[in-house]
């Protein structure tokens, strides 16, 4: 049979079948040897025993893998921003966009505590990430607002709340998942070795699983290409310069640095991606 490791508790990974059923899993030596770790995430096949469990016969390869929270086949993440209690970083925020995008991760942003927030705030900055091409969704987990457009939009695949401490994500998280199921997050030792991981759940929603993971997503990339980021910047594009494969730096008749100033494109938008290219690409 085929399912998804849904969870990984002591070792032992939780099978999800297509038709919703869970097997407790053991891993063959064999397997481990030959494929190292399962991850939450990744896609089996298992031989269901009598007892209702089941012995993993093969990983599939993986689309991508996450190292922090251990997962495998991530789709994307949902980036919770607050302009409030706590007023969130938009540096954090925009290198956090930019980091998915090259990690080949689909991006939303969720703004929330907007009981606390000055509308028109929270809807200009909607207009600004709505320009650069995400889907924004402002809400807040105290009344429920806007919860429900954004939880019933139709994704594919695994998605995973990153954002800065005290955003929100966790108030999110049991908003939308069913109370008696949502585990408090533990550390479990792994191994033999000092190392200590966090279990991560995953729960079908609609269309979708939702991760049940910790505060922070560790992206890391090793950017050579500028471009990359370049592209990032959705708002940049189909916007005409005079070199077409203008940096938007000090380029005579740059068509971004006039938009910038012209206020079309917002001037901290902008900024980050001068930040970014510098941070990133040392020898550019
Ligand atoms: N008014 C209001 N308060 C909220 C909202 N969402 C969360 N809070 C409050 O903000 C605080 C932090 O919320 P959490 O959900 O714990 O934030 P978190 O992002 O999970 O925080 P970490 O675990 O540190 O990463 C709590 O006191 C929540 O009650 C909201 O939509 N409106
Ligand atoms: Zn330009």
């Amino acid at each position: 049979m085929q399912g998804r490791v849904t969870l990984l508790e002591a070792n032992r990974p939780t099978v999800t079948t297509a038709d919703g059923v869970s097997y407790l899993c053991y891993l063959r030596g064999r397997i481990k040897r030959d494929i190292g770790r399962v991850l939450v995430g990744d896609w089996v096949d298992f031989e269901p025993t009598d007892a209702g469990e089941g012995w993993i016969r093969h990983i599939y390869p993986r689309k991508n893998q996450l190292l922090r929270p251990p997962m495998a086949n991530v789709e994307g993440l949902f980036v919770v921003f607050s302009v409030s209690q706590p007023k969130g970083s938009l540096e954090l925020l925009d290198k956090r966009l930019v980091l998915a995008d090259l990690t080949g991760l689909a991006a939303e942003i969720i703004i929330t505590k907007i009981d606390l927030a000055d509308r028109d705030v929270v809807e200009s900055l909607a207009a600004v990430y709505r320009r650069a091409g995400y889907r924004v969704w402002p809400v807040s987990g105290h009344t429920g607002e806007g919860l429900e457009a954004w939880r019933t939009t139709p994704r594919e695949g695994i998605w995973v709340f990153t954002g800065e401490s005290g955003v929100g994500k966790s108030t999110l998280l049991h908003r939308v998942l069913p109370e008696e199921e949502v585990v408090v997050q533990g550390l479990s030792r792994i191994g033999r070795g000092q190392q200590t991981t966090r279990t991560v759940r995953l729960y079908p929603l609609g269309s979708f699983w939702l991760a049940d993971s910790p505060g922070y997503t560790a992206l890391t990339t090793t950017v050579t290409d500028p471009a990359r980021i370049r592209e990032a910047f959705g708002e940049f594009r189909g916007i005409t310069c005079r070199f077409h494969d203008c940096w938007h730096r000090s380029e005579p008749d740059c068509g971004v640095r006039d938009k910038v100033a012209q206020g079309d494109i917002a001037a901290w938008r902008y900024a980050h991606y001068l930040a970014l290219l510098q941070e990133w690409v040392k020898s550019y």
